[in-house]
């Protein structure tokens, strides 16, 4: 079934979580500051994110406690990251799943537009329809494989690509750096692994375009940050 014809999701009635307490020490650890607004649509989203989980798979991740430190805080942490971005640039989240990290930087940056991408489709209904709950104006769901939109209209349009549990570097590389413009930053979620990962794509990141400029280690994980060059641009050109 086609994303046009999917009818729409209806979402089961939540109430918003409220964040656990010391929440805000955890954001002032990783240098991010919410106002009780953006955290209250924050909490709505978990909410949301767990009761539609009863009913599909969206995360392992059952517990509300869980959710806000697992989930939400682990995708801020990607929000320092894009201090130098500025507003109206384009950032894309790569196998969006239920929507990590992609909704919880739309919510804290809604001055950026934000792509989901996410090749399940009753995946993809979801974030519609959470987008559309959560009255998110900046994000757009494509309920597509990024590589055929990474091959197509959307190749080489973005500032800042994401992703989460998506692939391991190797593949994941080919999936994320394609949509990103010469000098566009690629910020993948990673775990202990990342460095043993990171060895084992080092041929994948050159054949990319892509440099790796460091890996930031958080409270949830590790970052790496890949920056697509501007031999991309030259081949471009080339073509
Ligand atoms: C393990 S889930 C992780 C979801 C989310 N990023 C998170 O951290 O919770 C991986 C998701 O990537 C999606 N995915 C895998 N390969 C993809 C591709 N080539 N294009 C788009 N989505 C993809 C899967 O459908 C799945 O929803």
């Amino acid at each position: 079934m086609t994303k046009a014809a999917r009818p729409p999701l209806p979402l089961p009635s939540t109430t918003p979580l409220a964040p656990p307490d010391g929440f805000d020490t955890r954001l002032a650890e990783i240098g991010v500051r919410l106002d009780a607004p953006v955290l209250a649509t924050l909490g709505d989203y978990l909410a949301r994110l767990l009761a539609m989980n009863e009913q599909m798979n969206l995360t392992a991740i059952k517990d509300p406690s869980d959710a806000w430190e697992k989930h939400a805080l682990d995708a801020l942490t990607l929000v320092p990251l894009l201090g130098d971005v500025s507003a109206g640039s384009r950032l894309v989240d790569v196998g969006s799943g239920g929507g990590l990290p992609g909704i919880p930087i739309a919510i804290a940056r809604p001055d950026l537009g934000v792509t989901l991408v996410e090749a399940t489709q009753k995946k993809a209904a979801f974030l519609s329809a959470v987008v559309d709950a959560l009255g998110l104006a900046n994000v757009t769901v494509r309920a597509e494989r990024a590589e055929q939109l990474g091959a197509g209209e959307l190749r080489g349009v973005f500032d800042v690509v994401t992703a989460r549990a998506v692939a391991r570097l190797n593949l994941l590389v080919p999936l994320t750096a394609p949509l990103a413009k010469p000098g566009g930053l690629v910020l993948l979620v990673k775990g202990q692994r990342a460095e043993e990962e990171l060895a084992e794509a080092k041929r994948v990141l050159a054949e990319q375009g892509t440099t790796h400029e460091k890996t930031v280690a958080t409270p949830t994980g590790r970052i790496v940050v890949l920056r697509r060059g501007a031999g991309e641009a030259r081949r471009k050109a080339k073509r």
